[in-house]
């Protein structure tokens, strides 16, 4: 019996850190972040899709997705952006219910399912058992996200408007893990919640 967790929060809280070490504990980790750029890579029907809808000049002249462009534009209209989600959504979900059908197959023990809009897509909460939830509070999640993607201040608040406000998503969570302090006392809430349940090897974290 494979047991399936969702792992979320909000943007730059902390999501692909823990999703890390669960994935070096040795646990299967489905990464929709991941999946997102795959579906949208050069010579896909996504890229031919959103070239159609948005236009050439979100191709890079290598002919892949100019990412920053177009976040550009569908973070700050949310209309553009669910323009954009119709194309990639369906095939972010087809992949995700093809690796987790793959993990169930192999009798995985753990599959996390780690996706930033895991509640927002509203599909991926009837496929998990349990919901773990990485938070900061808003600062710091805003500083952490200008400094990791060089974005301004209104950048950062743009994109953080997209999502459920990060309480919605604590109230919502089975499990939460504080990212508000440093990478160490993170990795210690990490390992023991691995322990506590008896996932994985917690001692393969790095
Ligand atoms: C708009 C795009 C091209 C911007 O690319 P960029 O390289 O700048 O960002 P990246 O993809 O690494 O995402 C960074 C973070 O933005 C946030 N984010 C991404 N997509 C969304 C979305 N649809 N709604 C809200 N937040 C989002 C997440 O927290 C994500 O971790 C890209 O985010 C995209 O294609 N988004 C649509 C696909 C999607 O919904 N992805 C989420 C996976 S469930
Ligand atoms: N406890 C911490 N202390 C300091 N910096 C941290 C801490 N945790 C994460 N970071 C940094 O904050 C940034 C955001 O973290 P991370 O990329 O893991 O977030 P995320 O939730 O996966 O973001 P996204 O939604 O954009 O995918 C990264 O640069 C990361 O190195």
């Amino acid at each position: 019996m494979t047991e399936i967790w969702g792992l979320t929060g909000g943007i730059a809280t902390g999501k692909s850190t823990v999703s890390h070490w669960l994935h070096q504990a040795g646990l299967t980790v489905i990464d929709a972040d991941l999946i997102a750029r795959q579906v949208v890579a050069p010579g896909t029907t996504g890229l031919t899709k959103i070239v159609a809808t948005f236009g050439e000049s979100y191709c890079q002249p290598d002919g892949s997705l100019n990412r920053r462009k177009l976040g550009n534009l569908v973070f700050h209209d949310a209309t553009q952006l669910s323009r954009l989600e119709a194309i990639t959504q369906p095939l972010i979900q087809t992949e995700i219910t093809r690796q987790l059908a793959s993990a169930k197959a192999r009798h995985d023990p753990v599959v996390v399912i780690d996706a930033p809009t895991f509640f927002e897509v509203g599909y991926l909460i009837d496929l998990v058992d349990h919901v773990l939830v990485v938070a900061t509070d808003a600062t710091t999640q805003q500083q952490r996200l200008q400094k990791r993607d060089g974005l301004t201040a209104e950048g950062a608040l743009a994109r953080i408007a997209q999502q459920w406000p990060i309480a919605r998503k604590v109230a919502a969570a089975d499990v939460v893990i504080d990212n508000r302090g440093t990478i160490a006392q993170t990795r210690q809430q990490v390992v023991k919640w691995l322990d506590t349940n008896k996932f994985g090897r917690s001692n393969q974290i790095k």
